[in-house]
């Protein structure tokens, strides 16, 4: 089904606000509003929230748009393959659900963080981080899923940087197993494969088994693409690693399960939302916080101090290079004059902003 010449479907008012056009070049949506629809759009535009769900009525595709924001970095394949898999009353919008953003296509892992999080939501695929970033802050999604750092692979930097570059708040966090399966189509025996395709996470994850079958690695942006990848290739000599439920979703066979080279392999995924919980001291709570320090020999020890003064654990210290301070511009040909890089620290401690901030 082509997304051309989408109808922008309102709601019973206003049933037709305009013309939607999607550019498969560039991933983009372009929206034509008629004239005079726009105002009447902001205005009322809690009924134009929804973007990624289109539905079919009669001969005409509709598509639900929220006017003012940039529409991009959808996945532009998502939707056509929600609606084959799982038919029109499943990819439709539902607006009494929660939507929750995630990089990736639908069966990737930040899917199934999604779903671990909130069972009944509304999943959002994007094509990467900052899109499902933008998605909750132009209100196109409720809340956004991202992995904040593996077990074995350590921090997700991309997403430590895009915590300070949007104005978004962490509601929660969970953590996700992962189970790389090896994917192929029917009757086909690991054996028989030349090429596996997947993240390059997942890649790394599986590495003694792929040196054993003695493929060719081919890296893609996630799971559930190289899943679909190898589905929609006939080529039968090709293996995705991908998870059991991707393999569900593009109609291939479990070839291999528990192919990993550590059995405990945990992602670590942020929930994040327009608007802050308000801490109480009822509960457990775990905050998170950024900050730099002044150069000075101990100012880190007097800022780990306060926590240790507090008999607060420090579950986790992540630092990155503070990018907009050209005090890093180091010169190594002048003596004496190179000064040292800036940093931000991320600290999470297990303590609610309430009680970090009782004397
Ligand atoms: O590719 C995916 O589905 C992801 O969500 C990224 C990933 C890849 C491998 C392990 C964990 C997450």
């Amino acid at each position: 089904m082509a997304l051309n010449d989408c109808c922008i479907w309102g709601c019973a008012k206003a049933p037709q606000l305009g013309m939607a056009n999607f550019h498969p070049d560039s991933s983009r949506l372009s929206v034509n509003l008629k004239q005079g629809t726009e105002k009447w759009c902001k205005r009322e535009c809690c009924c134009l929230r929804a973007v990624s769900g289109f539905e079919s009525s009669g001969d005409a595709d509709r598509i639900r748009v929220q006017p003012s924001v940039l529409l991009e970095g959808f996945h532009k394949d998502a939707n056509i393959i929600n609606k084959q898999l799982r038919g029109n009353d499943l990819c439709s919008s539902d607006r009494s659900k929660l939507r929750v953003a995630y990089k990736g296509l639908p069966g990737a892992y930040g899917e199934d963080a999604a779903l671990k999080a909130y069972p009944n939501c509304e999943t959002v695929p994007c094509l990467d981080f900052e899109t499902a970033f933008k998605c909750v802050e132009s209100w196109l999604v409720d809340k956004a899923v991202v992995p904040i750092e593996s077990c074995i692979a350590g921090s997700i930097h991309r997403n430590y940087d895009l915590l300070i570059r949007h104005n978004l708040h962490i509601v929660g966090e969970l953590h996700l197993l992962i189970k790389h399966c090896l994917l192929g189509h029917k009757g086909v025996r690991k054996e028989h494969l030349t090429s596996v395709i997947s993240h390059p996470q997942a890649l790394v994850q599986c590495e003694t088994m792929l040196t054993d079958l003695g493929v060719t690695n081919i890296a893609v942006d996630d799971t559930a693409a190289a899943a679909r990848a190898v589905a929609l290739d006939g080529r039968r000599d090709i293996g995705a690693i991908a998870s059991s439920r991707a393999a569900q979703l593009y109609g291939l066979h479990i070839l291999a399960e528990a192919i990993q080279d550590d059995d405990v392999n945990v992602t670590r995924f942020l929930i994040l939302a327009r608007d802050p919980i308000i801490p109480g001291t009822d509960r457990p709570y775990k905050t998170s916080i950024v900050f730099s320090l002044d150069e000075d020999p101990s100012v880190l020890f007097r800022a780990l101090g306060a926590f240790a003064l507090r008999n607060i654990n420090l579950s986790k210290i992540e630092s990155r290079p503070l990018k907009h301070c050209p005090l890093s511009a180091v010169d190594d040909s002048k003596e004496g004059s190179a000064e040292s890089f800036k940093y931000l620290l991320y600290i999470d401690f297990e303590a609610s902003l309430a009680r970090a901030a009782q004397k």
